[in-house]
């Protein structure tokens, strides 16, 4: 079978660059495709780390003026992803996050900078790169949203397209007065069917509209997302591309988070050996300051702190937690009121609450490892990729029904609740309490866990498979 080219566009790519779960499904992918006849390589902007890494990379085309100063196009790899690397100083090389300012707030020309990224995805979709024509350009998030819209436009033939959403609330919306500075028609920013979106343009939006197939990362979520609430204002379009529009579920990386093998971890253990979670437990409470206590029933929770999260209803849920003798682990960097808040309650419960506030991937896998429980309070959660670890780590995911989570968890494997308010979630902590302490009743709860399966083999499947039909319906290239 002749294999499937397919170019993603991802504006994160783990190992590499990582704020959030995008970063992890553009990383893992690549690598699960190669054993369902995808060839896939990834295109990212050349950030400073990305620069560092690929410090080898082979130069394909250099430009004096690309979108307002030098640029070159890179070919190279790292860690089993086949990269191309948009390596333009001006736009990317800025330290610290990839979006914001070192005060938090989006960088000024976001708009250009994920433009440029688009531009050269479908120049690239065109053939720039002889060796590497794409038969399908796959396009993540909002910060590549503008590649099919970029095909669309240049109009002739061009490869297959497909837009993933990884998360609804960004949008990558802009003054409608961009079109015109980044090569797209000023008619498109005025057109219901193009880029305009309530009086500006909406880069996810110009993706939603103009890719051949949408997918998202939850059955769930592709449902809930065709509602107007869920929708966040994209949900008549989503309803209207309901026939295209799909939900694959995200995996993890198996390797990455193996309990038998992971090297951050205090005390390796496999499903035989599920007791052996009591010392990484231990490693948990020193680590943080909590009590040594094995009888406490320790949560976990790592997480960006954003709204999304719902990790201001565990606030409120805190006398359920202390009354209930349990203990809390968080970990998670995000909204500032969120960050004090948690740190002031931890200063005022010493030994029961600790907050470690950062992004630190050493301390994800202990907490994994080590705590009881790990808890997803989300109001929205499009897949949500924490349960999935807290699943083949024994740790029993409490978490709210909602999309991935709701179809990711359920009762043989966790505790779930609905609607999501801090009264059902405090409701659920009281039963996961009560379980705790049958213990023949929480271990058949991790054996059902450590039994799901939360790889990407069939998951990466559903992907070649979609690629597949999609060339098969309008041939290559076309
Ligand atoms: N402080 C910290 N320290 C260390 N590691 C941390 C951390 N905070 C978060 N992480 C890690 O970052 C990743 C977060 O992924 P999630 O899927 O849970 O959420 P996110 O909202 O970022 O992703 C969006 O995209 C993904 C991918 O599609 C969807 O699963 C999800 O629903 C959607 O909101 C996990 O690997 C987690 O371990």
């Amino acid at each position: 079978m002749t294999p499937v080219r397919v170019l993603a566009v991802a504006s994160e790519v783990y190992p590499i660059v990582k704020t959030g779960g995008l970063a992890d499904v553009a990383g893992a992918l690549p690598v699960a495709l190669k054993g369902h006849g995808v060839e896939m390589r990834t295109l990212m902007p050349g950030y400073p780390d990305v620069m560092r890494l690929l410090a080898g990379a082979d130069e394909i085309r250099r430009w004096p003026d690309y979108f307002g100063g030098p640029g070159r196009l890179l070919a190279g790899s790292h860690d089993g992803l086949d990269l191309f690397v948009l390596d333009v100083p001006h736009l990317y090389a800025r330290p610290g996050n990839p979006y914001v300012t070192a005060e938090g707030v989006d960088w000024p020309d976001n708009g250009v900078r994920f433009a440029a990224l688009s531009r050269i995805a479908a120049d690239i979709g065109h053939g720039l790169v002889a060796a590497f024509v794409p038969d399908v350009v796959h396009a993540h998030d909002w910060q590549a949203g503008l590649a099919p819209a970029y095909l669309h436009y240049d109009g002739g033939a061009r490869p297959g397209t497909v837009m993933t959403i990884h998360n609804m609330a960004y949008q990558g919306k802009f003054d409608r007065t961009l079109a015109g500075a980044i090569g797209l028609p000023q008619h498109a920013s005025f057109d219901v069917h193009g880029l305009e979106y309530f009086g500006g343009i909406s880069f996810l939006k110009a993706g939603l509209q103009l890719a051949d197939r949408i997918t998202t990362v939850s059955p769930t979520y592709a449902h809930e997302i065709q509602s107007d609430e869920g929708g966040m204002g994209l949900g008549g379009l989503l309803r209207e591309r309901a026939g295209v529009l799909s939900g694959i579920l995200n995996g993890i990386d198996t390797e990455v988070w193996n309990p038998q093998t992971d090297p951050h971890i205090a005390y390796r253990f496999g499903a035989k050996e599920l007791s052996f979670r009591s010392a990484n437990k231990a490693a948990l409470q020193q680590r943080l300051g909590l009590d040594p206590r094995p009888d406490a029933l320790l949560l976990g929770v790592i997480s960006r702190l954003s709204w999304q999260k719902g990790l201001d209803l565990l606030l409120e849920s805190m006398p359920t937690i202390l009354g209930n003798g349990m203990q809390l682990a968080l970990l998670g960097s995000g909204d500032a009121e969120l960050q004090d808040r948690y740190q002031g309650t931890a200063r005022g419960h010493p030994g029961r609450i600790a907050a470690v506030i950062g992004y630190d991937e050493a301390l994800a896998h202990l907490i994994q490892a080590g705590s009881d429980a790990l808890i997803v309070p989300s109001r929205f959660e499009p897949c949500g990729l924490t349960q999935l670890c807290a699943l083949r780590y024994g740790a029993v995911p409490i978490v709210s029904r909602v999309g991935g989570l709701a179809d990711t968890v359920n009762e043989t494997t966790g505790f779930t609740f609905g609607p999501v308010t801090s009264a059902n979630l405090s409701a659920a902590l009281g039963r996961a309490s009560f379980t705790f302490h049958d213990k023949s009743a929480w271990r058949q709860l991790q054996l059902a866990g450590l039994a799901t399966d939360v790889s990407w083999r069939n998951r990466a499947g559903e992907y070649a498979t979609l690629y597949r039909n999609l060339v098969a319906s309008r041939g290559r290239n076309a």
